[in-house]
Order: structure tokens, then C-alpha cells, then sequence
């Protein structure tokens, strides 16, 4: 609990600072001071390098700045965790600066040690191009998604963001040039004191040359970037910040030039893992891997105690809308007014109008206990939602009993404990509780217009029939 509260006053301080240097300079654009404080009090950045550099970042940050922030695809898909990274770079283009998501499919293939015990399992070329595929495809989803249905309503024409990769410039690179060029502005000192290398060098495994040398890429990237696109900002999550120092170094020792690192803080499960790819407890944004309801159904899920900061972090709702929102909340806290709100704001970002008019879908059918919910689902989606359930399909037969569809479905081991289940009162028929064993199938009740029949054992033990014509 210390760690939190700590990281809240520190930030609390920094932006205190940034505000009151840019009260007292009367040197502030407005956009460029509510986008300051609108990430102030949402708690969006833990930490900022160096760290006694707020009085001016807040001067950069009151003309248009390029703010840039990476992702490795070392998966085929993001995941909330590097959302949040994401929704920063969205919150710079809101307050005027030009976002740059940077795809590192070179870096990829050397592998950031940072936040992990163990070297990485190499991943082949052809992987990671498919991989960087679909990253630049959510990327550019996500941006979109937010420009079309959440900033919308705002007449403000957004900077554009663009979406970069570190292969171009290292695809031709060649590696004496680089290490008699680059590599001699690294020390090793402080190389070594990574927490990132710290950690690894210690265990019995060790690290690999390959993996010690990420840093430099990172920061090469960095100062590419700043030459490119004078690109002074950079956004990462708090297991970046020895990347980001090392990038710094590198800036400092070959330019003139100023620059900063933020960083997001890190969002965990409840036990206080990181969640991400490595530690295997993502929440993808790729619908293939989660789908948009299972999106919407974790944020639902969020405990009452953390949804005000999930509003803050995950959506762009402003700070009265969030305390509007509280109040319901706390007045009628099942209703879960602002979980389901959280929920919207994510999978409208992440897959737009039509996965939120699924996931709504979804919920009803699963959850309101409505059979007409059901038949706003076809059967392919009937099948995605149930996908752990057992699906058979069936010829409609006349005179077909309750049992028998049951019994077909797989639904009880014998006839005589279907029997005595149904009677107990242990069997739904879309949603609606069924104790006649006997009872013939009537088409519209047992057997739903589009062709299904979901049936429920107890609690949360489904099967999918597929009535075949
Ligand atoms: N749980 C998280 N919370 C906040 N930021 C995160 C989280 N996970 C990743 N990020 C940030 O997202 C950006 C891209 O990270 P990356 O694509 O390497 O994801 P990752 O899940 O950390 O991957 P890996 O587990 O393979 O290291 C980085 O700035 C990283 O710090
Ligand atoms: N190292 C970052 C991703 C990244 C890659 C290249 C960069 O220039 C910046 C960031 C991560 O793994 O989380």
C-alpha cells in the first residue's frame, strides 16, 4: 500500500510544480495547461526523468511537442497494459502534440530484458513481421476509434499521429558503424546498473550479450527520432525508465538538446502482477484472443474499490463527468454504473460501435436471464460466446422430449439422473428453468427462431444445440 500512496504524492508534487511555473510565467497555452493538468489528476504519469525536470517540461509542453512511445511485437496483439501507454499518447494529441507509436520489430528480435527473470525464447523474422502486421493494424484501430466515436463531438482537428517502425532505420545499418559510432557514448557503469540487467546478471541463468545490448537500441531509436521529427518526449511504463535514462545519457552526450521521460503506471491484477505478454496474464486487445465481451466483462468485473481509477486512466470522460458518475455509484453500488461505464469507454476505444454493440449483446444474452436476448445472437456468435460449451447438432425429430435433447447434448451421464435434475428444478431451456422431463420440445420456446437451444445445468455448466433444417 506504501508504494502507491508515495508514487501519488510524488506526482502530486511534480505537477504542482509544472502548474505553478506555468501560472507564474504567464507563458502557457490553454490546451497545453489542460492537457497538464487533465493528466495530473488522473494519476496517468507515475514518473518523470529527469526528475527535477518538471519547471521545464512545462515550458516544451506549452507550444506543440512530438511525444513518442514504443511497442515490441513480440506478440500478434496488445494488451491493456500497453492501452494505457497508448491513451497517454491520445491524451497528447488531444492537448496538441504529435503522437508517435513506434513499432520496434528490430527490437523485437534482440528482446527487452526489462521486467522479465529469463531470456527470451528468440522469435523468428517471419513471426514478428506478421506479429508487427497486427500491432500497426490495433494501432492505427485504436486511434481511429478514438478520433471517430469519442472525440467526435469536438470541432478541434487532432494533430496526426504516425505510426513508425525501428526496422527502417536499422534494416541497413551497419554494426561497426553503429558500435565505433553509438556504442562509444555508452558507459558501462552505468549499462551494468540497470535494475533490468541487475536482476538478470544475479540469477543463474544469466543474461545474453544480445539482451544486454536492447538499451542501446532503445536509445538509438530515441535520438533518431529526435533528429527525425525533433521528437523530445518520451512515454513509456515505469519498467521503461531505465531504457528511458539510458536514452537520455545517450541524447545528452550527443546533442544539446533537452529531453524527457514519462512514465504510466504499471496496471496489475489484483495480486500486484504486472499484467502483460511475459508474466501471461494479458487482456488482449485483439478480439481473436479476448473478445470484446470478455473486454467488457473485465472491466464489469473491476472491484468497487478501483473503478474511480480505471475512469481516471482508461477513459477520456472529464474529471465532473467521473465524479457524477461516483456518486451514482456509491448511491446504488449495484448497479455498477461506473464499471459499466469504464467498460463502454474501452471497447468503444479498442473495437469501436459495432464490438461494444456486441459486447452488450453478449452480456444480455449471458446475463439477463431473457430468452428474446438469445435470439439477437446467430449462431456463429452463440458459438464464440459459449466457446467452452459443448456444442452438438441435432435433426429435429418429432415428439423429441426435454430429456432426450438433453441426453443427446451430452447434458447428464444417465437417464435416471437427468431425471431426477430436471425434477429438482437443476435445468434451464434458454434461460427458463424446465422440471418436466417429459415435456415435448415446442418450437419458439424449447427452440429458439434462430436454431438453438442453450441449455444450463446448475449454476454455469452450458451446451449448445445446433438444430440442423
Ligand atoms: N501492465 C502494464 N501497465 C502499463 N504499461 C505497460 C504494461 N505492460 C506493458 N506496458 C508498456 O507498454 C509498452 C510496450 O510494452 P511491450 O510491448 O514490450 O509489452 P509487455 O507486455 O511489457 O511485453 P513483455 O512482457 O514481452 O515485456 C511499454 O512502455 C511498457 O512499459
Ligand atoms: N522496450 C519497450 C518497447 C520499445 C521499443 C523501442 C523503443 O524505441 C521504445 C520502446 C518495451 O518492451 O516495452
Amino acid at each position: 500500500m506504501a508504494a502507491p500512496i508515495y508514487h501519488m504524492f510524488k506526482m502530486r508534487r511534480i505537477y504542482h510544480k509544472i502548474w505553478t511555473v506555468l501560472k507564474n510565467r504567464k507563458c502557457y497555452s490553454s490546451s497545453a495547461t489542460s492537457y497538464i493538468l487533465r493528466l495530473h489528476e488522473r494519476g496517468i504519469f507515475q514518473s518523470i526523468f529527469p526528475p527535477d525536470s518538471s519547471p521545464e517540461l512545462a515550458r516544451i509542453l506549452s507550444s506543440p511537442q512530438c511525444v513518442y512511445s514504443g511497442f515490441d511485437p513480440t506478440a500478434d496483439s496488445l494488451h491493456i497494459g500497453n492501452l494505457l501507454a497508448v491513451i497517454s499518447l491520445i491524451h497528447c494529441q488531444r492537448g496538441g502534440h504529435h503522437p508517435v507509436a513506434l513499432v520496434g520489430s528490430a527490437t523485437a528480435l534482440i528482446g527487452d530484458p526489462s521486467g522479465r527473470d529469463s531470456e527470451r525464447v528468440p522469435l523468428s523474422g517471419e513471426q514478428i513481421q506478421s506479429n508487427t502486421e497486427s500491432i500497426n493494424s490495433s494501432l492505427h484501430r485504436i486511434f481511429t476509434n478514438h478520433e471517430r466515436f469519442i472525440w467526435a463531438n469536438s470541432k478541434k482537428v487532432l494533430p496526426k499521429v504516425r505510426i513508425v517502425n525501428n526496422s527502417e532505420w536499422y534494416r541497413d545499418k551497419n554494426i561497426i558503424e553503429f558500435l565505433s559510432t553509438v556504442g562509444r557514448y555508452f558507459r558501462m557503469g552505468p549499462m551494468l546498473s540497470r535494475h533490468s540487467v541487475q536482476t538478470r546478471l544475479t540469477s543463474a541463468e544469466g543474461m545474453s550479450f544480445t539482451e544486454f545490448t536492447y538499451q542501446l537500441f532503445q536509445s538509438f531509436d530515441w535520438l533518431h527520432l529526435l533528429r527525425q521529427f525533433n521528437c523530445k518526449i518520451q512515454i513509456g511504463g515505469n519498467d521503461q525508465l531505465g531504457n528511458i535514462t539510458s536514452g537520455y545519457e545517450l541524447i545528452t552526450r550527443v546533442t544539446e538538446e533537452k529531453v524527457f521521460g514519462l512514465t504510466v503506471p504499471l496496471v496489475t491484477s489484483e495480486t500486484g502482477d504486472k499484467l502483460g505478454k511475459s508474466a501471461g496474464n494479458a487482456v488482449w486487445l485483439n478480439a481473436d484472443r479476448t473478445s470484446p465481451y470478455e473486454l467488457y466483462q473485465f472491466y464489469i468485473n473491476l472491484p468497487d474499490s478501483s473503478v474511480e481509477k480505471f475512469l481516471k486512466l482508461f477513459t477520456f470522460l472529464s474529471d465532473s463527468e467521473i465524479t457524477d458518475i461516483m456518486k451514482k455509484q456509491k448511491l446504488k453500488p449495484d448497479s455498477r454504473v461506473a464499471q459499466k461505464k469504464v467498460a463502454e469507454q474501452v471497447v468503444m476505444l479498442v473495437h469501436g460501435e459495432t464490438g461494444l454493440d456486441q459486447a452488450r449483446r453478449w452480456t444480455e444474452a449471458l446475463w439477463s436471464g431473457k430468452a428474446e436476448s438469445l435470439v439477437n445472437l446467430d449462431q456463429s456468435e452463440l458459438q464464440l460466446l459459449f466457446k467452452n460449451a459443448p456444442t452438438v447438432e441435432l435433426l429435429p425429430e418429432p415428439d423429441l422430449t426435454v430429456c432426450d435433447m438433453c441426453m443427446k447434448a451430452g447434458c447428464f451421464p444417465t437417464e435416471s439422473d437427468a431425471d431426477r435434475i430436471i425434477k429438482a428444478g437443476g435445468l434451464y431451456i434458454n434461460h427458463r428453468r424446465v422440471t418436466e422431463p417429459d415435456f415435448i420440445l415446442v418450437h419458439g420456446e424449447h427452440i429458439l427462431p434462430n436454431n438453438v437451444s442453450l441449455i444450463r445445468v446448475g449454476k454455469k455448466n452450458y451446451y449448445v444445440v445446433k438444430w440442423l433444417s
